[in-house]
């Protein structure tokens, strides 16, 4: 078990470790990092896994992928219960099975119940839980002035920048800057990562959208000036802890749904980035013996599109739609799997070939805007996915569908990036014809957060209120809390880093 990472743009030997990966979180030939070798769980060890908790399950997971001479085990079965004794759910991730009747295998994994309501709350309470393992250790013993800081820099269209907050606030040598495109996130989120008091916390408001602010904070790594100065930490879904940590609720859900029906399992997830649904590959690579996967997008569809043409462009402007935390022209996820489809078709296997490969094609993305594949590369790709488009209009009917169709339990109320896998799902079951299949949608956020979309759906509804059946009183006391934030009102990565450097010094840490 190597238990080493590498680039996916790298044409040389690499063994980083763990810890290296996790800190430097951006490789500096700007690829992303990934496990020199995924691990293989044989239907022995599955079965025995099949009856852990949560925590015990994601302990076996991660420690394939992390040697005990980096983490011990007691260590990281400490670090795995502290990240999930936040979650208000015991088994952290719970299946809400059948909720369109028994027998139906519409069953809805709901990934919100952690601290910010969304499912970046799985990897980044223990990616908190991790950056403060690995700095204390580091500075163990160390004078204030000798001790290793860390600037943690993201980039969020929602939901990662108040996850991130969350697992990173107050916690010692590190400071948190998060970027979103302003007047772009909920209300809800910005109330979120805005009214964290937490000295080591600022939120940049930026005059943009999600991807001028991921081009931003994929520019400030590649600034070795500035990551020498400060040391710069990513908790965006580049950050290989964030895949690694979401790999689990593959495995846990899977368990859970074939305990009644003991059949085929396919999983759909509302994708964007594509961290979530690359997670899933993982698990499948190791051995879970999952159908399909099913990118679910919503009108920004560079992944439907390129399944389906083998060409990844990026379009010209970015569709505003009900699901805004899917509102990406660039998924930055997807360049794992391309050197994955990249060394099986066209590399023979070959690690290196593969990296000369994955460079050549995000020099013409960045060049020429596009880069094409060949069919033999599609035809791969499609072994392990499927994708379905959903629009605007076909968002708002799901919610509504499921508020007034739904059996286990009735009135069940979906966020709109949950409609869009509970969409592609129907989609899904309706091609299928095959009632041995389990469909598990990814839940990704608790409705609460995304107002808007969900009192379009369903506020014609007798009886149906927002206040009253979906927001929680620990969101709704966050309306009238002091807001912190710092508008840029440009989206330059100049701007953006003096306003990081001015309040590095206000933060005095
Ligand atoms: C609520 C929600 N659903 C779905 C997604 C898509 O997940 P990913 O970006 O990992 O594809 C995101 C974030 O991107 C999200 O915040
Ligand atoms: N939807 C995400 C966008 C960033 O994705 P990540 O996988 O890099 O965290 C968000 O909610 O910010």
């Amino acid at each position: 078990m190597s238990q080493t990472y590498r680039s996916t743009r790298s044409a040389v030997k690499e063994n980083k470790s763990f810890e290296d990966a996790i800190i430097q979180g951006l490789a500096s030939d700007g690829g992303l990092f990934i496990p020199s070798e995924i691990p293989k769980v044989s239907s022995e060890t599955l079965d025995k896994w099949s009856n852990l908790s949560f925590q015990e399950l994601a302990l076996q997971i991660m420690k394939l992928y992390i040697s005990s001479d980096e983490i011990p085990e007691s260590d990281l079965s400490d670090l795995i219960k502290r990240s999930y004794s936040t979650f208000r759910a015991k088994d952290v991730t719970p299946l809400a099975e059948n909720i369109t009747g028994e027998g139906e295998n519409l069953h809805v994994l709901e990934l919100f119940h952690g601290p910010t309501y969304a499912f970046k709350d799985v990897a980044l309470q223990f990616v908190g839980n991790l950056f403060e393992y690995f700095l204390q250790r580091s500075n163990k013993d160390l004078p204030q002035e000798q001790r290793k800081k860390i600037t943690v820099v993201g980039a969020t269209s929602g939901d990662t920048g108040s996850a991130a907050i969350y697992g990173l606030r107050g916690k010692k040598d590190v400071s948190v800057f998060i970027l979103y495109p302003t007047g772009r996130i909920s209300p809800i989120q910005e109330q979120q990562m805005t009214t964290v008091p937490d000295k080591n916390v600022q939120t940049l408001s930026v005059k943009g959208t999600f991807d001028n602010c991921q081009d931003i904070v994929k520019a400030i790594f590649g600034d070795s000036d500035f990551n020498k100065r400060h040391n710069v930490g990513a908790v965006n879904s580049i950050n290989w802890a964030r895949i690694l940590a979401q790999i689990t609720y593959y495995f846990y859900a899977y368990f859970q749904a074939i305990k009644k029906n003991p059949g085929k399992v396919k999983f759909v997830v509302p994708s964007g980035n594509f961290g979530d649904i690359l997670a899933g590959y993982y698990a499948k690579k190791m051995g879970l013996p999952v159908e399909r996967l099913v990118i679910a997008t919503n009108e920004n569809d560079i992944l439907d599109r390129f399944l389906k043409s083998g060409v990844y462009e990026r379009s010209d402007d970015v569709a505003v739609t009900l699901s805004p935390a899917m509102d990406i022209l660039i998924s930055s996820n997807f360049e794992r799997l391309l050197w994955y489809l990249a060394r099986e078709v066209l590399a023979g296997g070959d690690d290196l070939k593969a990296g000369e490969i994955l460079s050549q094609w995000f020099t013409e993305l960045k060049t020429k805007g596009k880069f094409e594949v060949s069919a033999s590369v599609i035809n791969c790709a499609l072994v392990d996915f499927d994708s379905e488009r959903v629009s605007n209009a076909e968002t708002t009917a799901t919610i509504k569908d499921i508020y007034e169709h739904s059996q286990n339990p009735k009135h069940y109320i979906l966020d709109p990036h949950t409609a869009v896998g509970v969409c592609a799902t129907k989609r899904q079951m309706t091609k299928d014809n095959d009632k041995s299949i389990n469909y598990i949608s990814l839940s990704t956020a608790h409705p609460a957060k995304f107002a808007d979309a969900v009192n379009e759906a369903l506020s014609s509804f007798e009886g149906y209120s927002f206040e009253k059946d979906v927001l929680p009183d620990e969101l709704k006391a966050l309306a009238v809390l002091d807001k912190k934030l710092k508008y840029v009102e440009k989206a330059d990565v100049e701007l953006v880093k003096a306003a990081i450097e001015e309040e590095l010094v206000k933060m005095g840490l």
